[in-house]
């Protein structure tokens, strides 16, 4: 590092002195924490990104929000240059980056991780980092922060793209990188005409919908719905409704959203009797899960969930059974020699239910610890992978491999077989290729694929929720005196340490008809998760409770 780029990032450093006594780590997505303690970890980030951006000649994304989490809340997180997640081989630099006590410490381990990676830093070719917020108060303040570090790094620019959805940060990262258009305006004409062109491909007859048959949004209050309000100008064939866009003086991710209704499986604040039979969704905090749902009855607050698990069974069952009109035998002289590998990726919070049900439909479901990195990892290596969590973060990867087999099917049809049902099988999954944000799991482009699809099958929303029914389950969380004591293995089904622990649950479960549970700490929060299923609401409650107390005895209580 030469003595202009050092220099230049001790002064800048000294401007943003990290917190005493906190110690913060890049966790299951990003740094999240109270905003008021954040200006030093955003500075920091904003310095890894630029070095991101160096290292990979690419353009890096940069994300402040923090999600479903409260409005006092605020977070940053990396978007590498496919789109995804940041490579978790940079995970530990991030967590000693923003845990540095003072500025020289900070330029040492700068200097120390260049010359490990081989960085080269004079600034001979410029590079972009595009940076993006969420709509909370504490955004501005923090991404002026951010770009103070990314100018640290002589050569680095700062894209400043305003507030945005987490998604389309990532999708513009993506796009930037592959040289297409990449512009806000650029990701909702794609959504929009991917859609129009699924809906202009249903089967006649299967359409039964009128104008009156609309979706309401639940926006979470965020960032999600206030974008929505400009998408849905642009559809054909879809009446939105938005609620909780944050323009009715509502509080974001209060009381609303997908996180609170999926939890909760209660409806959010601005529903209620006037939705019975409607098809609703709540979008999160900044717009990457999805969840629907349906207000049952008049008399009960509880709703009916249409979580994760069911928007991947409907996106399986769509995508093999357009794989198998493609594939049909055919008396036309079209080349049918690549077999094309569909997986499906859940985690051990996807409901029994659903997993029995994809497995029934003849699917490879393969099971990964919780967090969308390790799921989308895992999708990545299949033809076409379908990953989602059961709080409804997920999204469709397509194989470059699959996607230039499809392109050339498509020509093929066209040619000779124009207008045929394969050919139109072809032009369906190209248009999902299209719709589908294949960077990150992302509510709007997962919502016109759910809406695409109900229309094509003429579903109603109640319909769909009678794919399979969830077995009753419970979640609850666990203060401990030290939650990193447990550490599982198998995809976090069962508990390798500390001993004893496993066997108590299982002698628990045991006492359950369809009992599964399994407790992990979480990446996100100080607690131990516990998640119970058994055949009865009942019975998952009382799994639920007795592995409760269970761990509390072996783990101690926390304090705080
Ligand atoms: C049970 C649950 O919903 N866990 C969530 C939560 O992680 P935890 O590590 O469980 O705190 O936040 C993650 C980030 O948003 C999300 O990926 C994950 O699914
Ligand atoms: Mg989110």
């Amino acid at each position: 590092m030469n003595e202009d780029q050092r220099s230049l990032l001790l002064s800048s450093s000294s401007r943003f002195p990290p917190p005493q006594g906190v110690k913060l780590s890049y966790g299951t997505a990003g740094f999240r924490a109270d905003a008021s303690i954040l200006q030093s970890t955003v500075y920091r980030v904003g310095i890894l990104a630029a070095l991101r951006a160096v290292k990979t000649q690419s353009v890096i994304g940069l994300m402040i929000t923090a999600s479903h989490n409260k409005i006092s809340d605020n977070g940053i997180k990396v978007a590498d240059p496919s789109g995804g997640m940041l490579s978790q081989d940079w995970e530990p630099f991030a967590d000693t980056l923003a845990n540095a006590c003072d500025p020289q410490q900070l330029v040492q381990l700068i200097t120390e991780f260049v010359e490990n990676e081989k960085i080269t830093l004079n600034g001979a070719k410029s590079v972009e980092i595009l940076l993006a917020r969420d709509t909370r108060p504490s955004g501005e303040s923090l991404l002026e922060a951010a770009k103070q570090g990314i100018s640290s790094i002589i050569g680095a620019v700062a894209l400043d793209m305003g507030i945005l959805t987490t998604p389309t940060l990532h999708w513009m990262v993506r796009a930037r990188n592959k040289g297409a258009k990449a512009s806000e305006m650029d990701y909702f004409e794609q959504l929009s005409s991917s859609f129009r062109c699924l809906v202009d491909l249903i089967p006649s007859g299967s359409n039964t919908r009128n104008e009156a048959d609309k979706l309401v949004v639940d926006g979470a209050n965020g960032v999600g719905g206030e974008k929505l309000e400009i998408l849905k100008k642009m559809l054909t064939g879809l009446v939105i409704d938005v609620r909780n866009s944050g323009k009715e003086g509502g509080v974001l991710n209060d009381g609303v959203g997908a996180d609170y209704v999926q939890k909760e499986k209660v409806a959010p604040s601005g529903f209620g009797s006037q939705d019975v039979g409607i098809r609703c969704c709540s979008l999160d905090g900044d717009a990457d899960r999805l969840v629907y749902f349906i207000v049952p009855s008049t008399s009960s607050i509880k709703i009916e969930l249409v979580d994760g698990d069911k928007i991947l069974s409907l996106f399986a069952v769509f995508i093999k059974e357009q794989l198998s009109i493609l594939n049909k035998k055919r008396d036309v002289n079209v080349n049918d020699d690549y077999q094309c590998c569909l997986g499906i990726v859940q985690t051990a919070y996807a409901n029994g239910a659903s997993t029995d049900y994809l497995k029934q439909l003849g699917l490879e479901v393969i099971f990964t610890p919780t967090g969308v990195k390790y799921l989308h990892e895992k999708a990545a290596q299949y033809d076409i992978g379908i990953y989602f969590e059961a709080n409804g973060h997920g999204t469709i990867l397509f194989s470059e491999k699959f996607l230039c087999w499809l392109e050339a099917k498509n020509t093929e049809f066209s040619d000779v077989a124009k207008g045929s049902e394969p050919h139109k099988a072809a032009m369906r999954l190209l248009a999902v290729t299209k719709l589908i944000n294949p960077a990150v799991g992302d509510a709007l482009s997962g919502m016109l694929l759910v809406e695409a699809i109900l229309q094509h099958m003429g579903w109603s929303i109640e319909k769909w929720n009678e794919l399979y029914h969830d077995l009753p389950s419970r979640q609850l969380k666990v203060k401990v005196v030290d939650r990193t004591a447990v550490v599982t293995a198998n995809a976090e089904t069962v508990v390798a340490k500390p001993p004893g622990i496993q066997e108590a649950i299982n002698a628990e479960t045991a006492k359950y008809p369809r009992g599964r549970c399994f407790i992990r700490p979480s990446g996100t929060e100080d607690v131990i998760r516990v998640y119970a299923e058994a055949s009865t609401e009942n019975a998952a409650d009382s799994l639920a409770s007795s592995v409760a107390k269970l761990v509390h005895q072996k783990l101690g209580s926390g304090t705080s």
